[in-house]
């Protein structure tokens, strides 16, 4: 027993990757390997051959660290990155970058000098027949792209190479100075599984794994197989092994491979270490290139903010103006027919009440309030105005209403109930339009105050009499004239800086998921907290821009209130950027197509500016959201920004520093979201296509 034992300790010495009992399954219930036993000796070329389906790119992707098995043991004689180079089924590059760049990218990740990795691209590039190393991969045929693909797996010279297909698609020539090459890394002692659909090239392969079902059928060499098998080429040998396969009872059902094995292996482990600083360097190079790449994309990052605050400013927060309304003014038709003239209303209606016609001082006083006046002859007619939207009120003044007024200011307590009615001008507004309607309403009793005020000057009588008996002082914070947008531009401001991190860094972090470069990466050494730093630091540098250039049209070119320091300001925006970039990432992590990260994206983004007080104060609402509308993440930022701007505040302020702590809770919350999520999803980065 122990000279069996000792026996094969010495051969997995021999072996560069050993697999045993290796069981896959996604979804929880598709088994792909089934107890699947592999011996890859060191030095050789081992060819793993199967339809489609098999599992052969699991295999790979597990034995390369880029996927963990459910149970078993994987052995691989690696004891760093640098010893394995790896080539995935699909491309798996960035389009964008040139294919010195790609190998700068993934060179220097590998810690080789540029001296090196320019060397070794120019080898690459006359072993794999590659046009000038300039070019950008997405101006590259499909089959030039994969030969790419296979340059970076050779660039650093590994010693174990995991090729899945790399022939596909090539020139029968290019094909076969590939295995030529592959051959002779082999005789330098470096160990090379390929997978391949041409089943008859895999005889220049030292070792032939047969797949079938996610076992392996054989493995042993070409010649010893078709000799087992009595055949004469490797086709017809897994014929016959697959005929063997049906026909043999197997008796294990799906169910028994999800029962764990008490092997830990299960996951290629090498000494990366959490957080590299020459990959996080690797991964900024990478990520600036990139954007530099897309000139036009770069231009619109810093368009989108310039235009969005532009468009708001011209469109939100400024009183309507030219509203119509309908007067039906029956003391000018009973005096003057026609219509009103400045002479009517010059003298003091309290002493000459008979030449003064007080209706039309009113219209006036509404036409200075940008208001339309359209007159009609009864309240009918007007009303079918308004049911035409020509018009959105109608005011009503009847006979004697000068002379009733007159009476009503000098009798005051003991006017008659006929003079206070005969005094009274009749309204009925439209306020189907919440916000226009109380405009005009505003506009019917501000107008009122005014013109009483300016007639009673005329009479000698103080002006204030014709007023509600309530002073307003200079109001404490803001100004008498503030209207909506005042108010509004800081919310706009943190949804802005928000929002657009988000969809830039879900956008980013989804396109390298979905493309598989982000897998291909993970593989090279890339570690998640890596790729979430570098991330944040490019999209900072875009943030700091995009608000400042959001805070110039904001508070420079539109002179909207900003009282506070330049300090917590730019704080506050800067870190709700960073916010926002966090919550991408979540999305981008947990989020498995574009469509889902739309709707998370744009669903939030609508949540938030209802709970933020964009539209309506949070105070109005109902009672369960006004206790937890401060807990969301945009509602305390957002108050911190008009503490700021509005009322001059800063950091020692309540509102301030809440602002700033919400902010950091919601970062700690996501972050902590991002990395539970990836301990329970084991293939996070890696999507079907
Ligand atoms: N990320 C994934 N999530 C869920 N199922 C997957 C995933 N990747 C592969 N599969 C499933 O696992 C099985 C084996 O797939 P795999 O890609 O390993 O086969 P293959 O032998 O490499 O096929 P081919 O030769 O066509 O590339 C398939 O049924 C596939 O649908």
């Amino acid at each position: 027993m122990e000279d069996v034992s000792q026996d094969r300790h010495q051969r997995a010495g021999e072996m560069a990757v050993v697999i045993r009992d290796a069981v896959k399954i996604y979804d929880g219930s598709n088994v792909v390997l089934r107890r699947l036993n592999m011996s890859v000796p060191k030095g050789k070329i081992y060819g793993l051959l199967g339809p489609s389906g098999c599992g052969k790119t699991t295999l790979l992707s597990s034995i390369v660290g880029r996927s963990e098995l459910d149970s078993g043991d994987i052995m691989v004689k690696a004891f760093k990155r640098e010893d394995i180079g790896y080539m995935p089924q699909d491309l798996n590059l960035h389009e964008h970058l040139s294919i010195i760049q790609t190998y700068k990218f993934y060179g220097r990740m590998l810690n080789m000098s540029t001296q090196k990795i320019l060397e070794r691209a120019k080898e690459l590039s006359a072993l794999l027949e590659l046009p000038s190393n300039n070019r950008l991969v997405e101006t590259l045929s499909g089959g030039q792209q994969r030969r790419v693909s296979l340059g970076v797996a050779l660039l650093h010279n590994p010693n174990i190479l995991i090729l899945d297909e790399p022939t596909v698609g090539l020139d029968p020539v290019l094909s076969h100075s590939i295995w030529e090459h592959l051959i002779s890394f082999a005789k330098e002692g470096k160990t090379i599984i390929i997978t391949t659909h041409y089943i008859e090239e895999a005889r220049q392969a030292h070792t032939i794994g047969m797949m079938r079902g996610g076992v392996l059928l054989a493995e042993e060499s070409p010649e010893m197989l078709m000799a087992r098998c009595n055949t004469t080429s490797l086709e017809e040998a897994f014929l016959s092994l697959s005929y063997k396969q049906e026909t043999s009872s197997n008796t294990q059902v799906d169910d028994a491979f999800k029962k764990k094995s008490n092997r830990s292996n299960t996951k290629l482990k090498l000494d990366d270490g959490f957080f590299r600083m020459n990959r996080m360097r690797c991964l900024l190079y990478k990520n600036v290139t990139l954007l530099w790449q897309q000139k036009t994309f770069l231009a619109f990052l810093f368009l989108l903010p310039l235009v969005q605050t532009y468009f708001f400013n011209l469109a939100i927060g400024h009183d309507p103006k030219g509203l119509y309304i309908a007067v039906v003014n029956k003391e000018l038709q009973q005096r003057r027919p026609g219509e009103c003239k400045p002479e009517y209303y010059k003298g003091c209606f309290l002493d000459n009440p008979q030449d003064v016609i007080m209706s039309c001082a009113y219209v006036e006083q509404m036409k200075h309030k940008s208001m339309n006046i359209l007159n009609f002859d009864d309240v009918d007619t007007a009303l079918s105005a308004v049911k035409r939207n020509d018009a959105w009120g109608i005011l009503y003044f009847p006979n004697n209403y000068t002379s009733s007024m007159a009476i009503r200011f000098v009798n005051a307590s003991r006017t008659s109930d006929l003079s206070v009615e005969l005094s009274t001008v009749q309204a009925w507004i439209d306020l189907s339009d919440q916000y226009i309607g109380n405009m005009v309403k505003a506009n019917v009793i501000f107008g009122m105050q005014e013109y009483l005020g300016e007639s009673l000057k005329k009479c000698n009588v103080s002006s204030k009499i014709g007023t509600t008996p309530i002073k307003f002082n200079t109001p404490l914070y803001g100004s008498v004239d503030t209207t909506f947008i005042h108010y509004a531009s800081a919310a706009i401001l943190c949804l802005c800086c928000y929002y657009l991190p988000v969809l830039l860094t879900a956008g980013l972090i989804l396109t390298e998921k979905k493309e598989g470069m982000m897998e291909r990466m993970m593989v090279s050494g890339i570690k998640f907290s890596e790729v979430l730093v570098s991330t944040v630091i490019m999209q900072m540098i875009i943030h700091t821009l995009q608000t400042a250039i959001s805070m110039y049209v904001m508070y420079v070119h539109f002179d909207n209130p900003y009282l506070g320091d330049h300090l917590p300001t730019v704080t506050i925006l800067l870190l709700i950027g960073m916010e926002g970039m966090i919550f991408g990432f979540l999305i981008g992590a947990v989020c498995k197509d574009f469509i889902f990260a739309t709707y998370l994206g744009t669903g939030s983004n609508i949540m938030m500016s209802f709970t933020c007080g964009l539209i309506w104060p949070l105070e109005g609402a109902h009672y369960l959201l006004r206790i937890t509308g401060p807990l969301f993440p945009l509602t305390a930022p957002v108050r911190a920004l008009l503490a700021v701007t509005a009322k001059g505040w800063s950091f020692d302020s309540t509102p301030v520093y809440t602002g700033l702590l919400s902010i950091f809770g919601w970062s700690g919350i996501m972050i902590l979201a991002i990395f539970i999520t990836s301990r329970l999803n084991k293939d996070l980065w890696i999507l079907r296509k």
